[in-house]
């Protein structure tokens, strides 16, 4: 039976792909000027590094590279790259000094998109790995497609990328397909067999990226693959905000600055034009929104009923709102009507909430302070005519 095992604090590397895989959101394309500002703001929030592009896509994307890298003061830049020689030279021409190196692993990629055999995957891993650092590079590799690959193979290629000087050993489930027991397995499996530090790349297909790049980490991933608001590929990619957050909850150290990931994910969402949905979780608009009434009154009388500290507005640097709906109950109808400088008693609240509720039915929003002066002017008004 398997037992995930509380992770002991210790600091988990925060991988961004934003520039990369999340750019590889259909649809998605960041101007010169975004991609610096996502760098900058990446660097400002703490990760500890930033995979910048794809030097192979041509000179103008070599170009912008060397002009994000120029943002970059703290975190590492790598530069992502084919099992070709090509993407080597042209990654070498940004100036950066980290590459990855994407070997794809599985039977359906090599048979199907490469034509090639595994022997191939070997050769070509161990040959531009070598090359790389002979040319003075420090070198990831990364199994693309392992969670369909069989482990035994990942083994033998993360043994041939070490002897070739490879630092590290990046699993990528490239199409979502693990969940989070099979995260743990496949991880502690490796991370036994394997000497390299293993990354988790997590894609989020059935909306596990999240979870299963909590679990590669309690497995013993020491690198963890994200990006801001969750874009990449198709469903994207395991959420930077979503797994800081949830490891610095539990004791993790990442070196993020958990106040810094609102404005980040602001920036990322305006660059890709995709709008954050007010539930996505630590970022949403309202994810610091409270309406029901039991939950109000609690909050109102001791915060971390309904709010516990590890997931407090303030630790986001984030404010708590009161939001007066059809949930809304006596407290916070009170706390409310005070606050829009009307008179406020548990009978103006028990008069008003019928007509609380056939508002937020009719309108689909909440009931702001003009809406709350209405309603009581309509209720003076019905107490004037009696
Ligand atoms: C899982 C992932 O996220 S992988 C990363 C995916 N990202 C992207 O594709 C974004 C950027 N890509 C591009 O701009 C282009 O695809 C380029 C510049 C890389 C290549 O463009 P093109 O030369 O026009 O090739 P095209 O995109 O049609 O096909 C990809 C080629 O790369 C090959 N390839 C794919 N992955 C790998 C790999 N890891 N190692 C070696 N070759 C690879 C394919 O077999 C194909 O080769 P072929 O043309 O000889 O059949
Ligand atoms: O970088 C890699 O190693 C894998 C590429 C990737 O983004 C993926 O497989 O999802």
């Amino acid at each position: 039976m398997l037992h995930a095992q509380p992770l002991t604090p210790q600091t988990l590397a925060l991988c961004d792909t934003t520039l990369r895989d999340g750019e590889q959101t259909a649809g998605v394309a960041f101007s010169l000027s975004e991609k610096r500002a996502i760098a900058h703001a990446l660097d400002c929030a703490g990760v500890a590094e930033i995979e910048v592009g794809i030097a192979a896509m041509g000179w103008n994307e070599v170009a912008e590279i060397r002009a994000v890298v120029a943002e970059i003061q703290r975190a590492a830049p790598v530069v992502w790259c084919r099992l070709r020689m090509n993407d080597l030279d042209m990654a070498q021409k940004t100036g950066v000094k980290r590459v990855h190196f994407a070997a794809p692993t599985s039977t359906a990629q090599l048979e199907g998109k490469l034509r090639v055999d595994r022997d191939w995957i070997l050769r070509e891993t161990a040959e531009l790995v070598y090359c790389a650092t002979q040319r003075g590079l420090e070198v990831s590799v990364g199994a693309e497609d392992a969670s369909r690959t069989d482990p035994d193979f990942l083994i033998r290629l993360a043994e041939v990328a070490k002897a070739a000087g490879a630092i590290r050993f990046r699993l990528a489930d490239t199409l979502g397909l693990l969940d989070p027991l099979g995260a743990y397995r496949l991880v502690s499996h490796l991370v036994s067999k394997i000497e390299l530090p293993i990354e988790m790349h997590a894609h989020n297909d059935f909306g596990m990226a999240t979870a299963n790049t909590i679990m590669a980490a309690h497995a013993g991933a020491t690198h963890l693959s994200v990006t801001v608001n969750g874009l990449g590929e198709r469903a994207g990619n395991a959420a930077l905000e979503e797994v800081g957050a949830a490891l610095e909850a539990g004791g993790m150290h990442t070196g993020i600055d958990l106040t810094a990931l609102h404005p980040l994910s602001d920036i990322v969402a305006r660059a890709s034009g995709r709008a954050l949905p007010v539930q996505k979780p630590i970022t949403g608009a309202l994810v610091f929104a409270h309406e029901s009434g039991i939950h109000v009154d609690a909050i109102l009388k001791r915060a971390d009923t309904y709010e516990d500290p590890r997931c407090a507005p303030e630790r986001f640097g984030r404010e708590r709102q009161i939001v007066i709906g059809k949930h809304s109950g006596a407290a916070g109808l009170c706390a409310a009507l005070s606050e829009a400088g009307l008179p406020s008693s548990t009978e103006i609240a028990a008069q008003l909430k019928p007509l609380l509720r056939a508002h937020a039915i009719r309108t689909k929003r909440p009931a702001n302070a003009d809406d709350l002066r209405r309603m009581v002017a309509r209720l003076t008004r019905a107490s004037a005519q009696e």
